[in-house]
């Protein structure tokens, strides 16, 4: 099972948390969210097997690509409305693309049409897209049939990890808000927690 760190911004807690080696570590671009890296950010050396995330909600393609070469990520994360177009676009430029769609209910994963590398499956709450801490109804993605491989999301930590490696066509686990001590430093202990049971 794969697994990702997000939200990560202080350089000391990404150096003890990359000595983790967790498959993804993700970097949010996102100027309201709390976990906002900045634009200047330039993300550090990481592991060969870490592959670095831009996290973005309805950025230009033309930042994304620009801040992808200035920061240094090989993945993009979408949060908002992106549509097929704007995967395109990304994945002609050599980036992966991870779509995420926000689940409630059943009707929410009606229509997946679209052709990310990965889509994300994250709690929706209101107004709010991502970092919300809480976790969705997991039985909706029993049903899951697609080809594609997804991400989960949404209020995870140590503790949810033995029932979503239960979960068909699941790709990797994805932790945030959960493993946080503040927005953006995540307790450390929580994070070798997750790599000894993963
Ligand atoms: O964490 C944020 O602040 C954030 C802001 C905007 C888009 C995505 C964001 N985080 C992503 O949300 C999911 C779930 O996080 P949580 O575990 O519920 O806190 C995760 O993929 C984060 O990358």
């Amino acid at each position: 099972m794969k697994w990702k760190v997000c939200g990560m911004r202080d350089l000391n807690n990404i150096e003890a948390v990359a000595a983790c080696e967790p498959d993804f570590m993700g970097f949010i671009w996102v100027s309201k969210s709390p976990r906002y890296v900045g634009e200047d950010f330039v993300i550090p050396a990481l592991p060969v097997k870490t592959k670095a995330v831009g996290v973005f909600v309805n950025e230009s393609t033309a930042n994304i690509l620009a801040l992808s070469k200035k920061a240094g990520f090989q993945v993009v994360q979408l949060h908002g409305d992106e549509g097929q177009e704007v995967i395109d676009e990304l994945q002609a430029a050599g980036l992966l693309v991870i779509k995420a769609i926000s689940v409630a209910t059943d009707e929410d994963m009606k229509g997946l049409d679209l052709s990310p590398d990965f889509y994300l499956f994250d709690t929706k709450k209101g107004s709010q897209v991502g970092g919300t801490g809480e976790q969705f109804d997991w039985s909706i993605l029993a049903a899951y049939k697609l080809d594609i491989p997804y991400f989960l999301a949404g209020g995870l930590d140590e503790a949810s990890i033995k029932e979503a490696k239960q979960l068909p066509g699941l790709y990797a686990l994805d932790f945030n808000s959960k493993l946080e001590l503040s927005p953006g430093l995540k307790d450390l202990a929580k994070v070798k927690d997750i790599m000894k049971n993963i």
